[in-house]
């Protein structure tokens, strides 16, 4: 049984994401180290539920990971210009919490919140602006080395290579999703590459739902809506996870705006 699910972040974007698709799908153990109000929180859970912690804090972890079947790790500096002593601390520390405390715990699977930064400096200038676009056969699948633009990118290499290393070591399930740009209701507004990256709420929540409920051993996925404009392919995260994504940018126009139906 993959419930409770520990859901670290629940507060930020992805976390409401997930929230809004998956709320009433699970039973959660939410943790963030800001508190939550309680709009921000599935029908059912109030604001005492929350658990207040650091992912860097390891009592606080084993605590928090006590009976739970899954965890999704979204907890983090998302800034791809975050110096390194935030990403150290936050995304490289914190993340080794995590897993250590999940396998400590006898927890099952852990999905992990890399980013398309990881495999960012694969995006060269002879590269671009080309590959953001349908008539560029350029793709990545997940079997490529990491090779990150920036420390953010860095730090989430590190994650990826640290849930490689619980999954040989202790038999953890993980799989890194490499999310690409998360928006809320429209693709990122005039961004060829925003767009051929972007991740809609809807098939957030449900690649993630697939997170917690497929049975995989280890996976890097791209965590993408099903774009015709993409340089990430999905396939992996079709065939190891049972993703379905519904939304494409291509029903917006480049401004960010839902084309007209012909
Ligand atoms: N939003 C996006 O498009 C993308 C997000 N990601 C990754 O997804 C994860 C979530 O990103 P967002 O929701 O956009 O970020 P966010 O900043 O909106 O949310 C992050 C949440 O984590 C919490 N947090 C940060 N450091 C923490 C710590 N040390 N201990 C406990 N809680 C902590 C924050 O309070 C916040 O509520 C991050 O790991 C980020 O790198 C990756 C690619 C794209
Ligand atoms: O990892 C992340 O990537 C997205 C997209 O990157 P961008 O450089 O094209 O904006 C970013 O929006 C998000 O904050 C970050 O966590």
């Amino acid at each position: 049984m993959d419930d409770p699910v520990l859901l670290t972040g629940a507060g930020g974007r992805v976390g409401q994401a997930i929230l809004s698709g998956i709320g009433d799908a699970h039973e959660w153990r939410l943790l963030d180290r800001e508190p939550l109000s309680s709009d921000r929180l599935p029908v059912g859970l109030d604001e005492g539920d929350v658990v207040v912690a650091d992912v860097t804090d390891d009592a606080a972890m084993a605590e928090a990971m006590a009976g739970v079947g899954a965890v999704v790790h979204l907890a983090g500096d998302p800034r791809p210009e975050a110096p390194w002593n935030s990403v150290l601390e936050n995304n490289i520390d914190g993340t080794q919490t995590v897993f250590e405390a999940a396998v400590e715990a006898g927890v099952e699977k852990v999905a992990f919140a890399s980013s398309n930064h990881a495999v960012s400096a694969y995006e060269t200038d002879a590269r671009t602006p080309e590959m953001y676009r349908t008539d560029d056969d350029y793709h990545l699948d997940g079997s490529e080395l990491p090779r990150p633009g920036n420390l953010y990118g860095v730090s989430k290499a590190a994650g990826e290579t640290l849930g490689r290393y619980y999954h040989d070591a202790a038999g953890l399930s993980v799989v890194c999703v490499r999310i690409g740009n998360l928006t809320e209701d429209h693709p990122p507004r005039n961004y060829e590459r925003g767009q051929a990256m972007w991740l809609s709420y809807r098939d957030c929540a449900h690649l993630f739902d697939r997170c917690i409920r497929a049975n995989y051993g280890y996976e890097i996925v791209y965590g993408i809506s099903d774009n015709e404009r993409k340089y990430y392919s999905i396939d992996r995260a079709k065939e190891a996870l049972g993703y379905e994504p519904k939304d494409d940018s291509a029903e917006y126009t480049l401004a960010g705006d839902p084309r007209e139906e012909s």
